[in-house]
């Protein structure tokens, strides 16, 4: 007699894979066992392994509905959400854009597709809610679904999950505990490996001794290369999907295709397409996206392969503050941060071109044994984006507040790890800079109306400066801009007009489709002067930045193209011209433009051009040589432009400036 199917209930989070996935990889055996034994039999197999007494996986992607909306799943028009609008905390901005929605349905439905091609009755549903309603639902229906002698017809096994970062996600995690263990079901937190460290083999026992500065961290763990565990392998079989499942919980009702679930998810937020800019900023003919790929780990793997067997994982060092382009830098953000890929599958693959084997052949820096500058600054990455995580975990709700954790940082506290500060006492704390906020006056008696629409302007790419505006549009339209240009926009919004670096977290985590709890907000922070910078905040000045990064002006007549007109060069003699860095001064901030050229150009009496959020002070001087720039208040020490639109800031830091500069991800 077949014995009662004994089910494992899978809560996909952030590992959307089946590679490198630490929970299918654990399962795994069961199937192979099974099938051994007959195909698609009940039989319940342990494997030696204690909690593998099971017969069935029930893996279930949520949209979870604390941070997407999930209104559009209504079965019915007539019917109302149960739960509040997802939407954020300090400006009221949608939790999730409409470019990060598209890529997690893309990458839910990828798995799908994935588990079902194994061919072992493997799958995934998907589902949408709070997760502990998900999960309660589920324990309920099974335990509601009775035999004729009033016996269950399946047991549960367990509930699984991997476990995250993020106060919020932490919080789902005790509540879908508690739901589960009311109901006598085992729950159990999975780590879920995908970062470049392992879990176990972070270097200390207690996250208060993470060390507050991000070279410490990574000094503690080099050679990088020597870091990463084996990625483990793809499973061929899983264990079947029961043959009963509950639906989805009423009053919402998930389609049956892709297309479907996308538009479930688009339908709240093309409510109002604007969302709430009075111009939003409209795509520019002939213009492409530097982030046009399909979210999922076939897109991912895809992707990775891609960079070995091109060199661009090679050449990264030199191009990783390029703006426009898919190759300037890997692209994989989206999917490291949905586990569409893992750290350390990124890792292995460059391992493998460095000792000669797979893709890139006859490339430079294959088979040599070694990293080269560009995997090695790949790498170099990928711990900050550890260390980001890990700071989630040891600051926890600190990192939302707008005081950030940079006060834990202050010299007096730095050794403390900020555990004498009581989080009632933190919270209290008056901000420690005086922020323009949308919602009230700040401590500066400003205005939040006027507040507001400078932020509506920052938003539609309509400051009046040049690669703020490009970025602005581009991360509006395509849901991707650079790191560089992120840097520059949160200085922008933070140091140069002093908006409360809370809202343009919020607004980059409504925009972004590779948004991270820990690397959005600690990058934020960190910029804004309030995160873990021992320098205690940076002004970026965004001109200069140009002239190093967009010397031709081809980001910013890409993206604003208005300015597209806009002559950059001098005649140097018959047939010769040469970029003018006098001209460019007229596109990084068109405000300086002549009023005859405004004119002509049709750029007078747009308020960006006539009214910029602010003006900056630069120059260069009349030989328009680079020895002739000059920022204006500051002195020529500041300029530090590497002599190519290419040239990156990111080398090996000598010991002094590093001390002193903090080993910036990317200065
Ligand atoms: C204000 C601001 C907000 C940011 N928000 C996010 C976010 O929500 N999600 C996110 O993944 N990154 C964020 N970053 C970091 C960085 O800008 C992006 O990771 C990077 O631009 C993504 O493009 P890429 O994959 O081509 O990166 P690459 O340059 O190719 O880097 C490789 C990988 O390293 C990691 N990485 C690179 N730089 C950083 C960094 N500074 N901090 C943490 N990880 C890094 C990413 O996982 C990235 O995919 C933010 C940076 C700033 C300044």
């Amino acid at each position: 007699m077949a014995t009662k199917p004994r089910i494992i209930v899978y809560i996909l989070r952030r590992d959307v894979r089946l590679s490198d996935n630490p929970i299918f990889h654990h399962v795994s055996p069961v199937a192979c066992k099974r099938d051994s034994k007959t195909e698609l039999s009940h039989d319940s197999i342990s494997n030696g392994k204690p909690d593998l007494n099971i017969t069935h996986l029930l893996p279930i992607y949520v949209f979870p509905a604390n941070s997407i909306e999930v209104s559009g799943f209504l079965s019915h028009e007539a019917q109302r959400s149960p739960y509040p609008e997802a939407r954020s905390k300090v400006a009221g901005i949608w939790r999730t854009g409409p470019h990060r929605a598209k890529f997690l349905a893309e990458g839910a439905w990828n798995l799908k597709e994935n588990l079902e091609q194994l061919g072992c009755g493997s799958g995934l549903e998907i589902r949408v809610g709070y997760i502990n309603h998900v999960v309660e639902h589920i324990l309920d229906w099974y335990n509601s679904d009775r035999d004729e002698n009033g016996d269950t017809k399946v047991d549960i096994a367990g509930v699984w999950m991997t476990g995250e970062e993020g106060s919020e996600e932490k919080a789902d995690e005790r509540k879908t505990r508690a739901i589960t263990e009311e109901r006598g079901v085992t729950f159990k937190i999975w780590d879920d490996e995908k970062y470049f460290v392992d879990e176990s083999d972070v270097p200390f026992d207690n996250i208060s001794d993470l060390p507050n500065i991000y070279t410490q961290y990574r000094k503690s763990l080099e050679p990088l290369r020597k870091r990463p565990r084996r990625a483990l392998p793809s499973p061929s079989r899983l264990p079947l999907l029961p043959s009963v499942i509950p639906p989805q919980q009423e009053p919402f009702e998930i389609p049956t295709t892709l297309a479907g679930i996308k538009d479930c998810l688009l339908a709240p937020l093309n409510q109002d397409p604007t969302f709430g800019l009075p111009a939003p900023p409209v795509w520019p003919a002939g213009t492409q996206s530097a982030h046009p790929y399909s979210g999922g780990e076939t897109y991912a793997l895809q992707r990775l392969s891609h960079l070995i067997s091109s060199g661009a994982m090679s050449s990264y060092k030199a191009t990783r503050n390029g703006l426009l382009g898919l190759d300037f830098s890997t692209k994989l953000s989206a999917y490291l941060a949905q586990g569409h890929i893992t750290a350390r599958q990124i890792h292995w693959a460059m391992f493998e071109f460095e000792e000669g084997r797979g893709g890139g052949e006859g490339l430079t820096g294959y088979g040599t044994g070694k990293e080269n500058d560009g995997t090695y600054a790949v790498r170099f990455e990928l711990v900050w984006r550890d260390y980001m995580r890990l700071c989630s975990r040891k600051f926890g709700s600190k990192m939302f507040h707008s005081n950030g954790i940079g006060v834990v940082c202050r010299p007096d506290n730095i050794d403390n790890g900020g555990k004498d500060l009581a989080r009632s006492h933190y919270e209290q704390q008056p901000s420690r800079k005086r922020w323009k906020y949308l919602h009230k006056s700040g401590a500066g008696g400003d205005d939040p109306a006027k507040n507001r629409e400078m932020f509506n302007r920052f938003g539609s790419g309509r400051t009046g400066i040049g690669l703020i505006d490009a970025s602005n549009r581009e991360i509006f339209l395509t849901g991707y801009t650079s790191n560089r240009a992120r840097q520059n926009v949160a200085s922008f919004l933070t140091a140069h007009i002093g908006i409360d670096w809370r809202v343009g977290a919020e607004w980059y985590e409504f925009l972004l489709t590779d948004y991270d709890v820990s690397s959005n907000w600690g990058n934020w922070q960190y910029i804004a002067g309030v995160g873990n910078d021992p320098r205690d905040g940076r002004k970026f000045n965004p001109v200069k930045q140009a002239l190093d990064y967009d010397r031709q002006g081809e980001y910013i007549k890409a993206w604003v193209p208005e300015l597209r007109n806009v002559r950059l060069t001098k005649s140097m003699g018959p047939n010769k011209e040469e970029i003018d860095e006098n001209r460019l001064m007229g596109l990084y901030q068109a405000w300086r433009l002549e009023r005859w050229e405004r004119d002509s150009l049709g750029l007078s009496g747009l308020d960006w051009v006539e009214h910029p959020l602010t003006k900056i002070e630069f120059s260069v001087g009349r030989g328009g040589s680079r020895a002739n720039v000059n920022v204006k208040g500051r002195g020529r020490g500041n300029w530090r432009g590497q002599g190519s639109t290419r040239g990156r800031g990111f080398r090996r830091l000598g010991e002094e400036e590093k001390a002193n500069r903090g080993d910036f991800p990317s200065q």
